[in-house]
């Protein structure tokens, strides 16, 4: 698993199963089709890929986290009020301990993970929430965020970002899916379509127009007013849904939201 090349373990595993956490918070779920339900949001650093415009620069670019038994992170979920728990990153699936985390939560709450798409998992999921990585996402000398040499990232993040037989695993394995992209203008369009097309063909479920998700890009109210009227007409255009950035418009780019 490539997440060794971000995260570094600690010394130690003597108490037993950790995982690297960025932050664990309460808000409203902002995107998908979960939107505006309140949820608790528990973020694990660490990463496979490196899309451009990652707006968790301090879960893939620059990783920065401490490190939680699973049990002291279920105590804090249950501390916090939602019944939804969103797991997200980083990259959840590159931590076999996000399996078990999964595992201890799914008896009490409805839970969400956030996914790029490129990894399976068995553990328990009720919305995987996959958003795979288009051509746009990827990282160049010229757009990457940092100058710790992006160009290694180019290569890396073009040849890993689709994983059709993955895309296809998560989407037959949880109860509900949802395809969520990213989209920086009409030229994703073909891009999606055709990886549509291609999940339709490798998964036994019924994937339909209105589990395709066309999100705006945008890691600021200011970006996001820029993209989201363009990618709303969009969805409009090719029948997909458009999803807002309701964490965004709230609360611009603040921690914790
Ligand atoms: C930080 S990612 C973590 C989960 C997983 N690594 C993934 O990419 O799905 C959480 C969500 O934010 C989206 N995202 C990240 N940066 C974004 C940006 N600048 N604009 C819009 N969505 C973005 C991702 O596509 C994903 O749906
Ligand atoms: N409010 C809120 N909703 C979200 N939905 C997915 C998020 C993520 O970063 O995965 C996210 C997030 O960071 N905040
Ligand atoms: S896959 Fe998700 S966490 Fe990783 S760099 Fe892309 S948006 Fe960020
Ligand atoms: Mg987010």
């Amino acid at each position: 698993m490539p997440v060794s090349d971000s995260v570094s373990r600690p010394d130690t595993d003597a108490d037993g199963d950790r995982l690297p956490i960025n932050e664990l918070f309460a808000s409203l779920q902002g995107e998908g089709k979960l939107a505006g339900v309140p949820s608790t949001f528990v973020r694990t650093s660490g990463c496979n890929l490196r899309c451009w415009f990652c707006d968790s620069y301090h879960t893939s670019w620059e990783p920065t986290h401490a490190w939680m038994g699973v049990e002291e992170v279920v105590a804090e979920v249950d501390a916090l009020a939602p019944e939804h728990v969103v797991v997200t990153g980083g990259e959840p699936l590159v931590h076999d301990e996000t399996a078990t985390l999964l595992s201890e939560l799914a008896d009490d709450y409805h839970l969400t993970v956030e996914t790029n798409g490129t990894l399976e998992t068995d553990a328990p999921v009720d919305l995987a929430s996959i958003s795979p990585k288009l051509a746009s996402s990827t990282p160049t000398p010229e757009n990457a965020p940092t100058d710790t040499d992006p160009g290694v990232w180019t290569d890396k993040h073009e040849s890993a970002r689709i994983d059709l037989d993955s895309l296809a695993s998560l989407v037959d394995h949880a109860d509900d899916f949802q395809l969520k992209f990213v989209v920086t203008g009409r030229d994703d369009l073909p891009e999606i379509e055709s990886l549509v097309d291609d999940v339709r063909g490798v998964t036994t479920r019924e994937v339909r127009d209105s589990d395709v998700l066309l999100m705006p890009e945008g890691q600021t109210r200011d970006a996001l007013a820029r993209t989201r009227t363009d990618v709303a007409d969009l969805a409009a255009e090719f029948g997909y849904r458009y999803t807002p950035r309701l964490h965004v418009d709230l609360w611009n780019d603040a921690p914790e939201t």
